[in-house]
């Protein structure tokens, strides 16, 4: 496919630690499209970290082929510095690498790796900073370390967004993060995103949180891709996602038990808002009701 910024054609992949072998991804073939957001989604051990490692060559395929960005990461001859610059990964706790004493020396040092230009590099800073809604007037002089953990976590992937990335992978983004953490750090990334056209990754065993995002999801499950489509198809398969051991939203649950009960309810119903919206619509031709227990609230007792 002409726009696949990420081709990979059965991939396996084997770690070779004498006396022991271990086949972490066994034939994998996908496409990502430029520009778009997947999500890597697969229990403890799937192999969704040895995948995303051959996206910037850190590791290089056993068997099979994969293209990133035109490069072809499996042929030794190939240098893949100028690779690895383009794919940007933020690891599980990425701001436990912060070192800097200030937040822009933190995020400068990767534009200053790659010898660019004073001039450059401040606006790469400051245009990173803005992006993950931490103001450079405001943040730029402060230690990272007198911040809170979703700041922080901001500061990592604003350090990734100033090498200018084409690939931006995202390894459990949002662990240790509270709740509103996680909700600030998607909004900013969907920011990003648009901002910057920039094809995402995000590895993740919660599907919940990477729905909103992902517009692809590709479930792993020892080391294969056992399934893949959009969220809502995807998780109109319960059943078997829980073989695989991997939770189902919530929402999803309510959805195909309703449907067990006989509401036809559309599978490309996938918020909380379309699933109102849907029964509210048809409660005159059915047999239920759609009770708002805040707008019940509201009316005076009787
Ligand atoms: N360096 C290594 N040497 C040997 N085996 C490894 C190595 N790294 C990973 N593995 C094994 O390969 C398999 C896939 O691991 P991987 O880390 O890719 O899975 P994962 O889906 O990312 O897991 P998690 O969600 O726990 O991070 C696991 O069985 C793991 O134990």
């Amino acid at each position: 496919m002409h726009d696949a910024i990420i081709q990979v054609e059965h991939l396996t992949h084997i770690y070779k630690t004498p006396p022991l072998e271990k086949k972490a991804l066994d034939d994998v073939s996908l496409e990502i499209k430029r520009g778009d957001c997947v999500a890597l989604i697969g229990f403890n051990g799937s192999g969704k970290s040895t995948l995303v490692q051959h996206f910037n060559g850190l590791l290089r395929p056993t068997l099979g082929s994969l293209r990133v960005d035109g490069v072809d990461v499996g042929d030794p001859h190939v240098d893949l510095r100028a690779l690895r610059q383009r794919v940007g990964m933020l690891f599980q706790f990425p701001e436990s690498q912060l070192f800097a004493p200030t937040v822009y020396a933190d995020v400068a040092f990767g534009p200053q790796r790659m010898k660019l230009g004073r001039h450059e590099i401040r606006a790469r800073v400051k245009g990173a900073l803005r992006s993950v809604g931490l103001p450079p007037e405001e943040y730029g002089h402060r230690s990272p370390f007198a911040l809170s953990g979703g700041q922080r976590r901001r500061v990592a992937l604003a350090g990734v967004l100033a090498m200018s990335p084409r690939i931006l992978i995202l390894d459990e983004p949002t662990v240790g993060l509270d709740g509103e953490g996680r909700a600030e750090f998607y909004s900013y990334l969907q920011k990003v995103r648009s901002e910057h056209g920039v094809t995402i990754i995000l590895v993740s065993h919660d599907m919940s949180e990477v729905a909103s995002m992902a517009g692809w999801l590709y479930v792993l499950h020892h080391g294969r891709i056992v399934m893949q489509g959009e969220p809502r198809h995807v998780f109109a398969r319960g059943e078997q996602l829980r073989e695989w051991d991997l939770a189902v939203p919530p929402l999803h649950d309510l959805l195909t038990h309703l449907r067990r009960q006989g509401i036809a309810l559309p599978v490309e119903i996938s918020t909380v808002d379309e699933a109102f919206d849907f029964l509210q619509a048809h409660r005159q031709k059915s047999s239920f009701q759609v009770v708002c227990p805040e707008a019940e609230a509201d009316q005076p007792r009787r």
